[in-house]
């Protein structure tokens, strides 16, 4: 006879098995979404360790006695029995604050750069160009059949680090944490993937740790159509409606992707249009500070890659959204690249793609302290990973021509910092309007204490994937990140304001991607932009009823609706 836990428990308890009448497995709001564990115990046969190995199964020390002598686990777990309440002072969801920097930027971050060192055992799907013709059955091999978000990425441009090729696995693995914990998606329903082409990093070529293919990177026609299998393979296995977000993939391939996909896939890149919904809402934030309108701004932009064109390109759209027209708008954007200020007739570096549009009539400048005190913008965003950029004198020169000047630090992680919080207000005598896209610790000037905001997409994708997944919005437009921006300003209270922040408190995450969600589900129906029908008459708790409820469930017998096989 197969082993299963029925047999287990007879086996154990002989004939004083406890008689089990009882139907109370526990079901969550979403019968699909919270599969009894009863089921997965009779159908996968777990016992033992194993069932500690099985992150939907283990409870850690919150197993009760007889749970532990019923599955083959006393011993196996530390003799103290914990509730949940006891346990939680470690978990994610409920310490957003403290943890947040830990599975995501800075140490996400670092984790990648020793993933050969740190790797135990692996999470998430590899799929090599060596699997090319074979993606599918690839990503059969993933147990959960229900996969219904993906994050992927090709590992080209980890955060501001570079081209860490298959390293980069911790990029998808972090951010779908988040979307449990900060958008209470299942997290069996999320998968994160790395597209392993190759890498151009020498030293990881050199690194005998290296866990990915050890070749030059791919590209070309060949690369293409590798990506194209991998899309055409997740729609057949897990359908049209599966969510795939491109993260931290080379600029060359993050636009083109971008514009072949958005149409064709329900896909959206977090570097372009999730960085650039959380800069716009900072923004929108920062005028109940500065009084100014958004069209009355200057923006300076030092980067011109996804995140800062992405927020380029979101700007105008919210400017032109309330009449202003397209080029009016644009010419209230100057952007910087590695080459200097993007300007028409650049000599030597011709302006190309996107950047065109911003290119503007005027002299060729490269120096960023001359740029600003030449143009005098009223805000400037970085995102060019040049730790340091905003050095002493761009800061003052910026706190010379504002009463409040808008600076944000956006480049990832903390060590590629165009600069520190700490500098932001103390050369601007407290007067800086300050974000990051990594966290920095709150900063007191003469007594007034400043908590920086964090502007990082993190508080952008959980909740639009919460809104894609829940009202099946088929395309993501750019128009859903403007509007997600526009409610994430909204949340920002006065107090949050007075206290230098641009957001809400991290602490409050769950909680705000469940308002952008009710909010786009309430934009999408309204714009027939959803696929889920009926239309829910109380979106929220539409919405709420499909958040991952973490709490354990019960494996003694009493509680258990015992299956007949
Ligand atoms: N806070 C957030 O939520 C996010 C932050 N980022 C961060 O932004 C940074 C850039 O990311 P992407 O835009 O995706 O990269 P990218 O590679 O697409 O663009 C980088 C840009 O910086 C420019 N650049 C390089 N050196 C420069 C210099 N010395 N002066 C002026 N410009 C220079 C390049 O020409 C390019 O335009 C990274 O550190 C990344 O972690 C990216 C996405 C989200
Ligand atoms: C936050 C993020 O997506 C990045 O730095 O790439
Ligand atoms: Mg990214």
């Amino acid at each position: 006879m197969a082993l299963n836990l029925a047999s287990i428990t007879a086996r154990s308890f002989g004939s004083k098995l406890p008689q089990v009448s009882s139907v109370c497995v526990r079901y969550k709001s979403d019968k699909e979404q919270h599969e009894p564990k009863h089921d997965l115990i009779n159908r996968s046969r777990v016992r033992g360790i194993d069932i500690l190995r099985n992150p939907k199964l283990n409870k850690g020390t919150a197993y009760t006695l007889r749970e532990r002598q019923l599955m083959g686990i006393h011993g196996l777990v530390p003799p103290c029995v914990r509730t949940m309440e006891e346990q939680k002072i470690r978990v994610l969801t409920e310490n957003v604050e403290q943890m947040m920097p830990i599975v995501y930027t800075p140490t996400v971050g670092l984790a990648c750069q020793q993933y050969g060192v740190v790797f135990r055992r692996p999470r998430g799907l590899f799929i090599s160009i060596k699997d090319k013709g074979h993606i599918y059955d690839i990503l059969c091999n993933w147990p959960e059949r229900n996969v219904k978000a993906i994050v992927v990425t090709d590992g080209e441009r980890i955060l501001g680090l570079g081209d860490l090729g298959a390293y980069g696995m911790g990029i998808p693995v972090g951010k779908l944490s988040l979307y449990t914990a900060l958008g209470g998606i299942n997290p069996a329903k999320c998968l994160p993937i790395l597209l392993d082409v190759g890498t151009n990093n020498k030293k990881l070529h050199d690194d005998p740790l290296y866990i990915g293919r050890n070749q030059k990177r791919v590209t070309g026609q060949e690369y293409d159509d590798f990506i194209d299998e991998f899309m055409q393979a997740v729609a057949r296995r897990y359908g049209y409606g599966c969510l795939i977000q491109f993260e931290d993939f080379g600029n060359q391939n993050a636009f083109r992707f971008l514009e072949k996909y958005r149409n064709k896939y329900c896909t959206f890149n977090d570097d372009i249009q999730g960085t650039a919904s959380v800069a716009a809402a900072g923004v929108f934030a920062s005028l109940r500070i500065t009084g100014k309108k958004l069209e009355d701004n200057k923006f300076l932009l030092l980067g011109a890659g996804e995140a800062n064109i992405g927020i380029a390109q979101l700007l105008v759209l919210a400017m032109t959204e309330s009449g202003i027209p397209v080029q009016e708008a644009r010419n209230k954007i100057w952007l910087i690249d590695s080459k200097g200020l993007l300007v028409k007739n650049r000599p030597n570096h011709p302006v190309t793609g996107h950047k065109k549009d911003f290119a503007k009539d005027f002299k060729p400048m490269t120096n960023l302290e001359e740029i600003v005190n030449e143009l005098k913008p009223t805000a400037l965003i970085g995102a060019a990973a040049q730790p340091g950029a905003f050095n002493e004198n761009v800061i003052r020169s910026m706190a010379k021509h504002n009463a409040r000047p808008v600076i944000f630090a956006l480049s990832n992680p903390t060590s590629m910092a165009e600069c520190t919080a700490d500098q932001a207000y103390s050369l601007t005598e407290g007067r800086a309007v300050f974000a990051s896209g990594s966290p920095f610790p709150q900063y007191n000037h003469n007594g007034q204490i400043f908590h920086p905001g964090q502007g990082n997409n993190a508080y952008i994708f959980p909740g639009v994937a919460l809104g894609i997944l829940t009202c099946g919005i088929r395309h993501v437009s750019d128009l859903v990140f403007l509007r997600a921006a526009q409610k994430l300003a909204t949340l920002v209270t006065e107090d949050h304001l007075k206290e230098g922040r641009l957001y809400p408190p991290l602490n409050t995450v769950q909680d705000v991607s469940l308002k952008i969600a009710t909010d786009l589900a309430e934009y999408v129906y309204k714009n027939n932009m959803a696929s889920a029908y009926p239309e829910p008459a109380d979106k929220e708790a539409y919405i709420r009823s499909f958040m991952y409820d973490a709490e354990y469930e019960s494996f003694e017998p009493e509680t258990w609706d015992w299956p007949d096989n």
